[in-house]
This record gives C-alpha cells, structure tokens and sequence, in this order.
C-alpha cells in the first residue's frame, strides 16, 4: 500500500482534536508565544486623538502655496493644546496632538518661516499630515482574534490600546519519550550493539523552541510491560502523548501494540519520505502520536503532525496548508517514487540568486545532514528535476512558530 496523502494524514490528525478548554490571565510580558484564548477587542480609540505625522505647522483653513499664517502656540508631544482659531498656524511636532480647529499638517522643510509668521511653499490637501484618531485600532473593534499566536507585534498592539494582562490558552503539556533497548545516554560509555539516544534531546528541544510544558519521560526500553506504566501515567498527566521509535513492523516494536491495549491506534502508511511509518490515536482518551525512530524522520515527522497537533490544542489553525516559499534548486535530482522532503541549505551563486543545495546523503538515519541543513525542500514524486528548478522550500525557523 502506498500509504495517505501527507495533507490528507495531517487534516485526518488535527480533525480530532481540541482546543485545551482552559485559560488563564497572565501580564503582557509574560505572554511572547502564548496564543489567545478570546477575541481581543480595543477599549480606546488609538491613537486616542489626532496627531501630527510631522515636525511642522498645523494650519486651521484653507491651505494653498504661498499663503502667509500667522503663528500662534506650539504643541510638543504629551500636550493637550488649546483650539486652534480659523486662519491661524500652529507650531507642532511628531506625534503632538492635533489643535482642535486645525484640518491638515505642514512639514516646517515646506514654509519659511520669519518671526511669528510661515509662507507656504506647497498647497496641502485638508487631512494631510495628520494621522485620524482610531486610525490605527478603533475603541470596540476586535484587534486580534481568539487562537492569535502573540509574538512581538502582536505584544506592541495589545499594549498601544492599554492591556496589561492578556487571556491566554493553558499552555500544552506535552509527554515525551524515546524507545528502544539499543539506546545509551550521551555522556555514558557506548556499549556492543548500542547507540547513543539523540532522538530525545532532540525532541525536548523542539517542543521547548514551541513553548509548551514538556513531560519528559526518558527513555524506555522495548519492554510492553514498562511501556503500558509509562504511557498510562503519561496519558494522565498530559494533553498529547509522544514518542519515537517502536512504531514499525517488527517484533520489538511495541509502542504500537501497547497503545492499542490502553486506547486506540491509527496506523498510518504516509505516502512520504522519510517518515513513512508513523501512529496515531490515543491513551486512554488523551491524544497520541508515535514517530518513527529514525532521527531525520523523527524531526521530519515532528514539524509535519506534532506541531500543528500542538497549535490545534493552543486554539490555533494548525498552519499545514500556508503557501510555502519556493526557491530553485542549485543541482539537479533524479524523479523518486514517493514524496520526499531532502534536507537543503540556502546558498547564494554568483549571480546573487539564492538557490537551495541538497545535502549529499538523504539516508533518513544522519543527524549530520539536520544538524547541516537550514531546512528541507518538497520533492514532487515522478518528476526529474534540473538546477534551477523552483521547489517548495521549508525553513526550520518557521517551523517553530
Ligand atoms: N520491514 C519494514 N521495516 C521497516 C519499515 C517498513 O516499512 N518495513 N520502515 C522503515 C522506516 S522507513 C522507518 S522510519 C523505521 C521506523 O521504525 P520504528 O519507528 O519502529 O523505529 P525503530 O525501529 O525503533 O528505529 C528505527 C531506527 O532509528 C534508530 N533510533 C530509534 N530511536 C532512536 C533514538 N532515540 N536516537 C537515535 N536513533 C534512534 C534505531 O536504532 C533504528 O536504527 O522502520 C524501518 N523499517
Ligand atoms: O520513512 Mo523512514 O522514515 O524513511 O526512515
């Protein structure tokens, strides 16, 4: 069989589940990366009056070149200036509120000035120079909706209409282990048979780069009895259960089997390289998603189904269909039969143009190739592609947002 589709998988996936119901307020600067639990609405008018774009003169009256006016004031930012009467210009400065009585701003580069009086040396158009109150967030309007993921802009407008404290989703608690009897902690001596585990700190890292509670569970050995402890405690514990390896076919690969005693399993056959073989269901009621155990496939199959699983349980859209950037390919790579995501580096010729290289081994056992790589590219199946031709390109930095 040739296995789903990887956006048919990734829909089927997000299709069943939830948002976390709870939330909690917490203060602006504490909120980088969290996602909103509620409409945001402004309770003010921003800016709260008109101000001047310019460091200049504001002008109540019909303003065209060569006009003389008459300079009556100033307004510096953080004044409430008196009106401003017919006729008469008004010394004012970025960001200083607007007179009332005066329709437009003139730049002070645009007038001579001498003594107490401005000549224009352009016409203005009434509005001009001046930004409206409300121009940017409007008293009663939603300003960033339920499920927005605060980064740093998002943190600037909640603070420019005055919120100090924002509601925001439970963040994720995410349970995670690595299987396999063939594993040995780094930092330990490397014994007959066995490898170093790279998959976990690997995985914790990636879920901490997403800012959610990581239940790091270890490693635990192909042994069903450890396995059903492990993942019946995680399942109480947590909102999505992971780990990797033990999700293939052969006979120590029990994740599978356990999961199935406890829950329910989806076994998937993603029509996808790397990454073919990958579960989901649940523990005991709590969500699962078992990642095959070689590491390239491991991180592939992480950003594929965990991180918008993550961002649906945060109340986000799970962010699988956004158009992704498209660069050429620096060399060329024979048709393959399915889907494959190769790991790729931007790299600039001497055109200036930036192209993507493939890293030379695309063996989904070489952590090298990530750790060299800056992102992987969509291989189309069946194609035979040139230098030059463009491809899906998918950075790791955006992945992790
Ligand atoms: N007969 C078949 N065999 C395999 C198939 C298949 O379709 N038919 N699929 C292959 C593919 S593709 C993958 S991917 C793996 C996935 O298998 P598992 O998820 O059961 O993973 P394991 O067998 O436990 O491990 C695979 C590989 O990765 C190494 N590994 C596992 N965990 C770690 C870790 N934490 N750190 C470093 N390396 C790890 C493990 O030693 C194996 O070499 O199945 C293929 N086989
Ligand atoms: O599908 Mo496996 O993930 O290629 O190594």
């Amino acid at each position: 069989m040739r296995g789903e589709r990887l956006t048919a998988a990734q829909h089927r996936l997000v299709a069943q589940l939830t948002r976390i119901s709870e939330s909690e307020s917490i203060p602006l600067e504490a909120a980088l990366g969290r996602y909103l639990a509620d409409d945001v609405l402004a309770p003010v008018d921003v800016p709260p009056r008109a101000v001047s774009l310019y460091d200049g003169y504001a002008l109540a009256g019909p303003v065209v070149s060569d006009s003389i006016w008459p300079v009556v004031g100033e307004s510096f930012a953080g004044d409430s200036p008196p009106p401003l009467s017919t006729n008469a210009a008004m010394r004012i400065f970025t960001g200083s509120v607007l007179p009332d009585g005066a329709n437009a701003v003139i730049a002070q580069e645009a007038v001579d000035r001498t003594g107490d009086a401005i000549r224009l040396n352009e016409s203005i158009s009434p509005g001009d120079g001046v930004r409206p109150r409300g121009a940017d967030s409007r008293q009663g309007d939603c300003i960033l909706e339920a499920g927005t993921r605060l980064d740093a802009p998002q943190l600037g407008l909640l603070a420019s209409v005055g919120h100090g404290f924002v509601s925001v989703v439970r963040k994720p608690r995410i349970a995670v282990f690595t299987t396999g009897n063939e594993l040995i902690q780094p930092g330990e001596p490397l014994a007959p048979g066995k490898i170093y585990n790279a998959n976990h700190p690997m995985l914790v890292g990636a879920l901490s780069r997403l800012g959610v509670t990581v239940l790091d569970l270890g490693c635990l050995p192909d042994d069903a009895d450890r396995l059903r402890a492990a993942l019946a405690g995680a399942a109480t514990q947590s909102d999505l259960v992971i780990t990797s390896g033990g999700v293939s076919v052969g006979e120590a690969d029990f994740v599978r089997q356990v999961v199935e005693e406890l829950g329910r399993v989806d076994q998937w056959r993603v029509f996808l390289k790397p990454g073919k073989p990958l579960a989901f269901g649940d523990v005991a009621g709590t969500p699962f998603i078992g990642l095959p155990g070689n590491p390239v496939s491991t991180f592939v199959t992480f950003f594929l189904f965990v991180r918008p699983a993550i961002r649906v349980l945060s109340g986000a859209d799970p962010d699988i269909d956004r158009p992704p950037l498209r660069l050429p390919l620096a060399e060329s790579r024979p048709a393959g039969d399915r889907p494959e995501f190769v790991r790729v580096r931007r790299t600039r010729d001497g055109a200036g143009q930036t192209n993507l290289s493939v890293f030379r081994n695309q063996n989904s056992g070489l952590l090298s190739s990530m750790a060299w790589a800056d992102g992987v590219a969509l291989m189309p199946v069946g194609v035979d592609l040139v230098a030059g031709d463009v491809v899906d390109y998918f950075p790791f930095e955006a992945w992790y947002l």
